[in-house]
């Protein structure tokens, strides 16, 4: 099939180059030239592992093609949207005016029969507003919301979970479905991945909508739950840790995003439950409202508790003090640093008068130029030096592998906060480091360092 990949961000070039592995012709359209620039050269323009080598791949085959020229889109059988919908700058809503520009953009071009399918995440009601965007078109519509995770995107985009379409409802009715040009022609996208069993839930466009935020807001609830035990943990001397990993022994409740720390950040959750929010004050619907609300205070309070430890630890006040930050991105293996827990913990010690070094395997290109309160190294070793304080505010592999007694001779002062709780801190103990988690038992005597 010949289709068209509108946005080409960390969800579309994914996308694209997954499509063209799967054997289709895909061209990626994006407004920003550099981006398309890289790509056209088989270059990933961010850190996504397994996406350069598709990008190369598609280009060696052909089958891959990026460009800025929506009019290279016209002969394509079906269109994925897949730009940006971030936080409005003034509300918790989600920004659709990309998405509006795109679709009418698409509108103008898009041929008669072709069928046009929704990626991007979107308050429920959109698909009636895109609709209209797309009048006069003549193209079909259809919503494929997407559930990817940075650093794991390409498998899963090869090996998702499941599939979601979001469908009219005329397609719905009793044997219509199979009838339907937009099923078929979603079938035939992911023929592929049908034929290796992924499960396919086809439904109204309402449905379909809600299923992604729901999927993200039960995400974020869960985070917030473990983190909110974090809390009584370290008020009555037991360890999140352990607490978290027997009960996801229970298979009704799994081991996976229950691990306690600094909480999520991205351009995703944070976003999306803030829009959620506001989509249920819309509906009326209060409980949703109040219940976000309360997942998104936790989550940031977790950010705000990191920034009063490293203060505790250095003796009521940050300020003055020479601190090191482990992390920069929101989560290891991206480079991205929206709404990163690491950034912000960061610029909250700077806030307060610290010295900050930061260090992040990836992501020190995205963050040096936006944040000049900063300094930025490009080893642990050098972020380290001399200082009074470390943090591990985001678990890159290479940084849960430090040696406690290697890097103690680098600090001036022994004293880590392991905000995510992924180092083993009797070892650090041992090397002589006071060393505090989050939810791991805080009331030690050890932990409270000399000078
Ligand atoms: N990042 C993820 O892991 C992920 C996963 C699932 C869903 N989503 C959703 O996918 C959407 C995109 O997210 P993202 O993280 O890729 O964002 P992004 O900011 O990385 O990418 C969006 C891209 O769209 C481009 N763009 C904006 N307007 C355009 C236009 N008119 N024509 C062509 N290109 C245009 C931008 O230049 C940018 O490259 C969002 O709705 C997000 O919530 C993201
Ligand atoms: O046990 C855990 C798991 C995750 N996180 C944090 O949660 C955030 C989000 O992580 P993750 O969900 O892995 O990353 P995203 O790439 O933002 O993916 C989410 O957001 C995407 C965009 O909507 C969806 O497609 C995905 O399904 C959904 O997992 C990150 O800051 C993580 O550090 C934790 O603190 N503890």
């Amino acid at each position: 099939m010949k289709i068209s990949v509108i946005g080409c961000g960390y969800l579309g070039a994914v996308h694209a180059a997954t499509l063209a592995s799967m054997g289709h012709d895909v061209v990626g359209v994006d407004t920003d030239a550099e981006k398309v620039g890289h790509l056209a050269r088989g270059f990933a323009p961010f850190f996504e592992p397994g996406l350069e080598d598709l990008l190369r791949d598609g280009r060696a085959t052909g089958r891959l093609a990026f460009t800025t020229d929506m009019d290279l889109v016209a002969d394509c059988d079906v269109h994925f949207l897949c730009v940006g919908t971030p936080q409005s700058k003034t509300s918790e809503l989600a920004d659709l005016a990309y998405l509006e520009a795109a679709t009418r953009s698409l509108a103008e071009r898009a041929r008669a029969g072709s069928v046009v399918v929704g990626k991007s995440t979107v308050p429920v009601g959109t698909v009636q507003r895109v609709r209209g965007w797309l009048v006069g078109a003549g193209a079909e519509l259809a919503w494929n919301p997407e559930f990817l995770r940075q650093g794991t995107a390409v498998k899963d985009s090869l090996v998702p979970d499941r599939l979601v379409y979001g469908v009219d409802d005329a397609d719905l009715a009793p044997g219509a479905q199979a009838a339907s040009a937009v099923v078929r022609a979603l079938d035939e996208v992911y023929a592929p991945l049908l034929h290796a069993g992924v499960p396919r839930i086809v439904c109204n466009f309402a449905t379909a909508e809600l299923i992604k935020s729901a999927a993200n807001a039960y995400l974020a609830t869960k985070l917030s739950y473990i983190n909110a035990m974090a809390e009584l943990c370290d008020a009555a001397g037991a360890d999140v840790t352990q607490l978290s990993a027997a009960m996801g022994l229970d298979p009704r409740i799994g081991q996976r995003y229950l691990a306690a720390g600094l909480g999520f950040g991205g351009g995703c959750l944070p976003k999306d439950i803030r829009s959620f929010r506001a989509q249920a004050r819309e509906l009326g619907v209060e409980s949703v409202d109040a219940w976000m609300g309360l997942v998104d205070e936790i989550n940031i309070n977790q950010r705000t508790r990191v920034a009063e430890i490293a203060s505790e630890l250095c003796g009521g006040s940050v300020s003055g003090r020479r601190v090191a930050v482990l992390g920069a991105a929101f989560k290891p293996d991206t480079d991205d640093i929206r709404d990163s827990p690491a950034i912000d913990v960061a610029l909250r010690l700077a806030q307060a008068g610290a010295h900050v070094t930061v260090t992040d395997p990836k992501a020190i290109n995205n963050a040096w130029m936006r944040y000049p309160q900063l300094q930025f190294e490009t080893s642990v070793a050098a972020a380290c030096d001399g200082a009074e304080i470390v943090l591990l505010v985001t678990e890159w592999a290479e940084f849960r592998a430090i040696d406690p007694i290697d890097l103690a001779e680098r600090v001036s002062r022994p004293v880590m906060v392991d905000a995510r709780n992924v180092l083993d801190g009797d070892a650090w103990r041992a090397a002589g480091w006071t060393f505090r988690g989050l939810g791991t038992g805080a009331r030690r005597l050890s932990d409270v360092p000399a000078g």
